[in-house]
């Protein structure tokens, strides 16, 4: 194998150095079908994704998924664009995040931010803090409950990264954060704040996560038990009971069962039981994105809507906030191994 033998732009000091990567699960380019079908081309072909073996799985992906489906996504992406920036909401929240991080961390320590899927890469993120000097890595991808199909290819992809490399950098990966007393106090701060701009009050909060195929959950994936833990902390944090506060999981892909219950029969049987006024918080993704902003923002009101509900209003993820920037900076520093301090962070 040829490695990449690159030598860094800026010399790594004696002490050595360490820099900081956000990673998140990517996004296309633009709302037009052929940027849709790439991002969706790689993502879908992840096999910590989609498990299926390739020889069954891939003409499905080729021949029917990727031809009909980037129309659809494209437009709901097209409902969500932030045109200032001609960028998905994933993209801008993500940059953003990285870029406020960097001031937060206020001493010389690099942030950069990469996407699973799509750009810009892991592997050019990596480039960036190497070509800063950074000999060490403090990586947390943006998954507050752990998957194999998001925390783990994310690391996977890291490492393949450095598979490539001559000059190895020294890797600290985060663990995921379900129930982490900043995650929860910014979720329970973005309900008061939120619920204290209504002129109604929610009959209920529904808390709707994305979902995951059965299957991953029965062969040992334990994401739904990291959803219940965020979702116990908030509830005890607010003070509300589970009935006020239910559980549900939203975003199925494809014919299989996913975890249950599934959001949006559930939100649609509301009104039949005099519950016409909801909140719906969305405390698995810490950005808004498709999913939070089109497929609950929109789809799922219109649903609400036309099956008698009269309010559904959305609580923003953390995006970049204070509360989420507080969240990152507290996870990176109580990351940081000790003997890497004298190397740029030192704990808070
Ligand atoms: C089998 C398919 C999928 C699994 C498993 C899956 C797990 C999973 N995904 C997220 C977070 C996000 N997913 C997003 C979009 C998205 N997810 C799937 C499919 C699976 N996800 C698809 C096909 C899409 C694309 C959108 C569409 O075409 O409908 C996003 C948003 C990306 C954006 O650009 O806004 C996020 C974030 C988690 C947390 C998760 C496992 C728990
Ligand atoms: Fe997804
Ligand atoms: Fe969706």
């Amino acid at each position: 194998m040829a490695f990449n033998n690159k030598i860094p732009a800026t010399a790594t000091p004696p002490e050595g150095k360490t820099g900081v990567l956000i990673a998140n699960l990517g996004t296309p380019e633009g709302t037009d079908f052929f940027s849709v079908r790439r991002y969706l081309g790689e993502f879908l072909s992840d096999r910590r994704v989609i498990e299926a073996p390739p020889a069954i799985w891939q003409p499905i992906l080729q021949g029917v998924v990727l031809t009909t489906r980037p129309s659809k996504s494209g437009e709901a992406y097209a409902r969500i664009w932030n045109r200032e920036e001609d960028a998905s909401p994933l993209r801008v929240y993500s940059r953003a995040q990285a870029e406020k991080l960097a001031e937060r961390l206020c001493v010389d320590v690099p942030v950069a931010w990469g996407m699973r899927y799509g750009k810009p890469s892991i592997g050019e993120a990596v480039e960036e803090l190497m070509d800063q000097g950074c000999d060490r890595i403090l990586y947390l991808s943006l998954y507050p409950q752990y998957s194999a199909t998001t925390t783990a290819t994310a690391n996977d992809q890291l490492f393949r990264t450095l598979m490539t490399l001559r000059r190895q950098p020294a890797i600290q990966t985060i663990p995921a954060f379900p129930d982490h007393p900043v995650y929860i106090a910014g979720l329970e701060k973005s309900v008061r704040d939120h619920l204290a701009g209504l002129s109604w009050k929610p009959q209920r909060i529904v808390a709707s996560f994305h979902g995951l195929p059965k299957l991953c959950v029965d062969k040992g994936d334990y994401y739904p038990d990291d959803c219940v833990r965020t979702i116990r902390a908030l509830r005890d944090a607010l003070n509300v009971s589970e009935e006020q506060m239910p559980i549900t999981y939203q975003s199925r892909f494809g014919p299989m069962e996913w975890v249950q219950p599934y959001t949006a029969p559930f939100v649609t049987a509301l009104p039949e039981q005099g519950i016409t006024r909801i909140a719906v918080i969305m405390p698995g993704f810490i950005s808004d994105c498709i999913e939070t902003l089109d497929e609950i923002g929109h789809e799922l009101r219109d649903e609400f809507i036309e099956a008698g509900g009269e309010e559904l209003t959305l609580i923003p993820c953390l995006n970049d906030s204070d509360m989420a920037i507080d969240l990152l900076e507290a996870l990176i520093r109580e990351a940081c191994p000790p003997a890497w301090q004298k190397s740029g962070l030192t704990s808070a």
